[in-house]
């Protein structure tokens, strides 16, 4: 299981640590960040939160460019799924504080149609990203690793999306 020979604790934060989690985790957030705009345009249009289609052609999209790039489809397949998973956390967080407090909902928003694309350049990224920080998922340190990634990324960030950047990692150790 020593796969990995980098010296322990001997870079700073954010810098490369070899395990190319850094990488992933700037993605896991620009993604769950798009959730925001993703609420307000559901809250104006009424549409729901979940649309099983359009999750399942995201997973199958981001499978089948694993595939050709020779990343574990199994482990992009968990990956994808708890993003999808968190960016519904924060949506249902953040139109349950609208639904309480109207006052603070939004009365303009983007259209899904020019936010899905964005999250599309996004998965193609984390595809590659996985792949290069595939050996990190089967560290025996992963679960470890991860949740130094995740303080890391939750620095400045609501209670909300910490929870949802918990769950956007939660999937990619394999262990
Ligand atoms: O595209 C949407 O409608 C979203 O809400 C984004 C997203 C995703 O994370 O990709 C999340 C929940 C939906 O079920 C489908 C997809």
């Amino acid at each position: 299981a020593t796969t990995t020979s980098e010296p322990a604790a001997t870079t700073a934060p954010g810098q490369d640590d070899g395990t190319h989690l850094d990488a992933v985790g700037a993605l896991v957030l620009r993604r769950l960040l798009l959730a925001d705009p993703v609420a307000q345009s559901k809250w104006l249009s009424g549409k729901p939160i979940a649309d099983p289609v359009r999750e399942q052609a995201v997973v199958d999209e981001a499978v089948s460019l694993a595939r050709q790039e020779g990343v574990d489809p199994d482990l992009v397949t968990r990956v994808v799924r708890s993003q999808i998973s968190a960016s519904k956390v924060v949506q249902r967080g953040l139109i349950t504080s609208w639904t309480h407090d109207p006052a603070s909902a939004p009365t303009t928003a983007p259209d899904l149609a020019t936010i899905r694309p964005q999250l599309d350049a996004i998965d193609t990224d984390l595809v590659a990203a996985i792949g290069a920080a595939q050996a990190t998922a089967h560290d025996p340190r992963c679960a470890h690793l991860v949740v130094a990634e995740r303080k890391r990324l939750s620095a400045g960030l609501d209670s909300l999306h910490r929870k949802g950047v918990r769950d956007a990692l939660s999937g990619f150790c394999t262990a």
